[in-house]
């Protein structure tokens, strides 16, 4: 982060594009926040109603030892996870309204998820199509785009490719995406982890303008030097989910000194009171925690005479106003009977577009990839050329030629399968982040992205059945040429399918290791090692949900099918020079062409819709 950042100059009242719609300031209260994970034995409670407030125009830190419950407790706050919460947290004294929420509130990740192949202006440009919609002109959106690069310091990288900004310059684009609808709250998950002292020290004094323009700027924070720290206006400490302390920065040593807690000299007061929040200093936490009311209380600004008592110290409670008879305090947020419906800025089909258009740029530059698949479709074609070499009419080699033909399904199965895996599972953190933040729904993507690898689901088959159908000797016809390269395309086309169902469903390990061994019941099932007729009656049905064994029929069908005239022979005898008998042998005879294409068709719509399903199923339990 070496980059001047002035946010002084980023007057949002004044901009002509956020005239269209009011910022507002919004201050978040929760009270009595108890998240419980697991089931029976397995229970686990992570928050024990827990109390607090975080107010607009402050940088609020929520600081604490590890597994003291701080995502938990930001997660909660962002909306983002839903089910076992006990509670009620309210925006600007009403009780959350989930789909207003999200729309108000922006999430940051600790990790900076981002599409590596596209530049800051591209970036940006995309999120503000997303996020502004079709009421605000081109013009305008640049116009913010531009203030926000300004402000933040990166309008010097904005024709650098994401893959070359240095760490706080990521950092800064990740806020810079979010700030583009002008949230009124910002979540930031550890916003400084991977930085060094000075980036770090950067990118907080930008949250705390970005505070004191009017927005409620919540983070965890692991760690902070006391430097940093003095950064923050609020600071929110957790120990075991419950709240040891709430109130300014500055009245963190003389309130824990008033509680007999000294801060040595010269000691980082974080590291101290993360020291005592970890329970170094014996049993003094039920003190603090009952002290502070676990977050019922706040404190304020350290008072100038020494206190004699901790009660010098507190302002007020943070009240609620909500009636407790009404018992409202103690709903459920389970998320059960809270609709997830709202609408997204820009309309469907401008998503589609933009997302297809974002897609397309990234498949086309991440060129080592792209020709790799080229290159690799191209070598094995010529490979299985010179291997197969026009054998195809030939009845002496006839078995060679099924192999052929066969070896063609897997290859161009595998060959889908394996890159959407590897690039689907990275690209699926860019989306929790995206989606989480509203920018698009899910349906959109999707269709996008399975939009978008099309052209290469088709090319690159077709380029590889070229090369192969002639060097292997295939009849030269176009119509049977034009079959084999449809049922090679849908093959192709499923593979990229499961790819991205695995790819929704498991990580990039369990996802390489799982898709290719949970292909192989379709090689057993393909009727090549087993003709269909020699599998027994009561498995047959079985064969019917393998997607080689519509590829490798409809293939034999397209090559050998349609009255084929007899085969030469280049041996003294071929048994079978009469293609009907070939197939009769595999037991295609009497199947049709059309029934493989319509197969491989339903098994295209039911693995798209499987990944679909999977994608929004691993999308709800991020939360
Ligand atoms: N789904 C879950 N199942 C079981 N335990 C969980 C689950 N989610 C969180 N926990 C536990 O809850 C505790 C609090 O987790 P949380 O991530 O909120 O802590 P944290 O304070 O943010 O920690 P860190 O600073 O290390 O990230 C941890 O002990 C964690 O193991």
């Amino acid at each position: 982060m070496d980059a001047d950042i002035n946010l002084i100059e980023w007057n949002l009242e004044t901009t002509e594009t956020r005239k269209y719609r009011a910022r507002t300031s919004l201050d978040i209260k929760f009270r009595d926040l108890s998240y419980t994970v697991g089931e029976g034995k397995n229970c686990k409670q992570i928050l024990h109603e827990i109390c607090g407030v975080f107010k607009s125009g402050q940088l609020s830190a929520i600081l604490g030892p590890s597994g003291a419950g701080k995502s938990s407790l930001m997660n909660i706050l962002a909306g983002l996870k839903k089910s076992g919460i006990l509670g009620r947290v309210e925006v600007n004294g009403t009780e959350r309204d989930f789909k207003k929420f999200r729309k108000q509130a922006a999430y940051i990740t600790q990790q900076d998820y981002l599409l590596s192949d596209l530049t800051v202006d591209e970036y940006m440009t995309v999120a503000a199509h997303l996020k502004l919609g079709n009421n605000v002109s081109v013009k305008e959106k640049k116009s913010t785009i531009e203030q926000i690069l300004k402000t933040l310091g990166l309008t010097r990288a904005q024709q650098t490719r994401v893959k070359c900004l240095s760490g706080g310059e990521r950092k800064r684009l990740s806020i810079a995406l979010e700030l583009i609808d002008n949230p009124a709250i910002l979540f930031l998950d550890e916003p400084t982890s991977g930085l060094d002292s000075s980036s770090s020290l950067q990118c907080i004094d930008l949250l705390r303008n970005i505070a004191l323009s009017g927005r409620t700027v919540i983070a965890t924070i692991h760690q902070p030097s006391s430097r940093l720290l003095d950064y923050f206006h609020h600071l929110y400490i957790v120990t075991s989910g419950s709240c040891m302390y709430q109130g300014p920065v500055e009245s963190l040593v003389p309130y824990l000194q008033s509680m007999n807690l000294k801060c040595p000299n010269y000691y980082n007061p974080a590291d101290f009171a993360i020291d005592v929040a970890s329970g170094e200093f014996g049993d003094v936490l039920p003190k603090l925690i009952s002290e502070i009311g676990n977050g019922r209380r706040i404190l304020r600004k350290c008072p100038s005479s020494s206190p004699t008592s901790t009660a010098a110290f507190f302002t007020h409670d943070a009240t609620f106003c909500y009636d407790e008879d009404a018992n409202l305090g103690r709903q459920a947020e389970t998320g059960a009977g809270i609709k997830q419906r709202f609408m997204y800025t820009a309309p469907f089909h401008t998503q589609v577009t933009i997302l297809l258009l974002r897609a397309l740029t990234t498949i086309w530059r991440e060129k080592i990839l792209t020709r790799m698949r080229f290159v690799l479709h191209v070598f094995v074609a010529v490979l299985m050329g010179l291997l197969y070499w026009q054998v195809g009419d030939d009845a002496a080699f006839i078995f060679n030629n099924a192999g052929m033909i066969f070896f063609n399904q897997i290859f161009i199965l595998y060959v889908a399968l394996v890159p959407t895996i590897l690039t689907f599972t990275l690209e699926r953190k860019v989306l929790v982040r995206e989606y989480l933040n509203n920018w698009y729904s899910l349906k959109a993507y999707y269709l996008a992205k399975t939009l978008a690898d099309i052209p290469f689901q088709i090319i690159l088959p077709l380029v590889y059945m070229v090369i192969v159908y002639f060097m292997t000797g295939q009849p030269i016809d176009f119509e049977r040429f034009s079959m084999l390269s449809v049922i090679t395309i849908w093959i192709s086309l499923i593979g990229q399918g499961f790819g991205l169902f695995f790819g929704a469903i498991f990580s990039i390990d369990v996802a390489t290791f799982i898709a290719p061994i949970a292909a192989i019941p379709f090689l057993l099932l393909s009727g090549f090692f087993v003709h269909l007729n020699h599998i027994p009656s009561n498995l047959r049905w079985l064969t019917y949900f393998s997607v080689l064994r519509y590829g490798f029929e409809g293939s034999m069908l397209s090559v050998y099918d349609n009255n084929r005239t007899s085969l030469a022979c280049s041996d003294s005898f071929c048994h079978f020079r009469y293609p009907q008998k070939f197939l009769q042998y595999f037991g295609f005879a009497q199947s049709s062409y059309y029934f493989n294409v319509v197969g491989l068709l339903i098994m295209f719509l039911v693995i798209r819709v499987a990944g679909y399903f999977a994608l929004r199923y691993k999308l709800r339990h991020v939360r």
